[in-house]
């Protein structure tokens, strides 16, 4: 049977693990010892169309017995689901793992991941995974997936008949898996999405709650017509991954509340108290990914003319709250708007 790694036992790392577990396949979780001991119990996976699975016995490696010689811990498949803000250190961390046929998964928001893994390990497979929904702890041993999509894996000429059996293995409704020939557009159109998050963790409230007041909508919509500028410059045609086209989003999340509510209602058939990935990370004092998220655009933008002022503004108040003591009590949407509207591209 081919084997899992999982390294990082994370939010999107435990469902993996956990869902992969429950599935029979041969799978290890690399984590720090106080995650192992939160998971000792196993793992308890929902979703919000009401499935329920056990992962009773999860597998572990830990973290500081990798480099330990007596055996070989090479794997099949080794899925990398640390933040972006990690991803060099695991790419020092996972040498132990990865064997000559070893596959790199790389599953993070944003973009460049891959990119870290392809330099360090030039001999191996390294592909993308985009994850496209949210993933929450209920409790400590009790994930829940609150919103839709098919976690998608990047698929080459190469690895067609690999990855088209990794599919067949791990596709079930708890967890859709699917591939895609075009992972780059792929993960544009999620970087749009992922717009939403350093406003999510800068209102401090669920996403539902966010998206229902039109100055955070108005705020997201600034971000997205900046990388809307960007991908039209580089002739990225950006899949359909949420019920409005890409293209279109900023348009509707500018709507007054009431045409919001009657076009949108696909949008905001979201779990209430879903919260995004970057609201966690600021939550808990830890560094962002907002270089990598909007931070990319900004830097293709530079390369391309293209002034992206109102992504500059939104890093430099992420940033703020990265660097301080003061705890982010919820910027009001006004004043958010009002100062991401006053921007200047410095
Ligand atoms: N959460 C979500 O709903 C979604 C997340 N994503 C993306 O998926 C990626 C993973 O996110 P998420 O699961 O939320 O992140 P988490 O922070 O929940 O998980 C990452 C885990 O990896 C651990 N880790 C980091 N470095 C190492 C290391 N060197 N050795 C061992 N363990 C390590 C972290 O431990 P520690 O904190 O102690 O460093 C943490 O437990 C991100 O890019 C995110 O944007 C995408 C879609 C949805
Ligand atoms: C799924 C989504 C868009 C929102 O939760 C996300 O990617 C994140 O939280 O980082």
């Amino acid at each position: 049977m081919q084997s899992h790694i999982i390294f990082g036992a994370g939010l999107i790392g435990c469902f993996l693990g956990g869902r992969l577990t429950s599935l029979g396949r041969d799978t290890k979780l690399v984590c720090r010892p106080l995650i192992h001991k939160k998971l000792s119990n196993g793992l308890k996976l929902t979703d919000y169309l009401d499935n329920t699975v056990y992962a009773k016995n999860l597998d572990f490696l830990a973290l500081e017995d990798l480099n330990k010689k007596d055996e070989h811990k090479f794997c099949d498949f080794l899925w990398v689901t640390v933040k972006c803000t990690g991803v060099d250190q695991a790419s020092e961390d996972i040498y132990p793992l990865v064997g000559r046929d070893t596959i790199i998964l790389c599953c993070q928001n944003g973009l460049g991941s891959d990119q870290v893994m392809k330099q360090k390990y030039p001999q191996n497979t390294v592909l993308r995974v985009m994850v496209p929904f949210n993933v929450a702890e209920i409790k400590p041993g009790h994930l829940h997936r609150g919103s839709e999509g098919a976690l998608t894996i990047e698929v080459t000429y190469k690895t067609e008949n690999i990855i088209e059996n990794l599919v067949k293995q791990l596709n079930t409704s708890l967890m859709p898996v699917t591939q895609t020939k075009e992972m780059k557009e792929l993960l544009w159109a999620k970087l749009q999405l992922n717009l939403g998050n350093s406003v999510n963790a800068l209102a401090n409230i669920p996403v539902k709650a966010m998206l229902q007041q039109r100055n955070y909508r108005l705020v997201i919509a600034a971000l997205m017509r900046e990388l809307l500028s960007v991908t039209r410059a580089l002739d990225i045609q950006l899949p359909k991954v949420t019920a409005v086209p890409g293209k279109y989003l900023p348009f509707v999340l500018s709507l007054p509340d009431f045409l919001f509510n009657l076009v949108a209602n696909k949008m905001m058939a979201i779990d209430p108290t879903v919260r995004t990935s970057m609201w966690w990370d600021l939550s808990q004092g830890k560094k962002t990914e907002i270089d990598y998220l909007n931070g990319a655009i900004v830097n293709v933008g530079k390369e391309m003319n293209i002034a992206c002022p109102a992504n500059n503004n939104i890093i430099r108040l992420i940033k703020t709250f990265e660097n301080s003591e003061i705890k982010n009590q919820g910027i009001p949407s006004s004043k958010l708007l009002a100062t991401i509207s006053n921007s200047t591209d410095k």
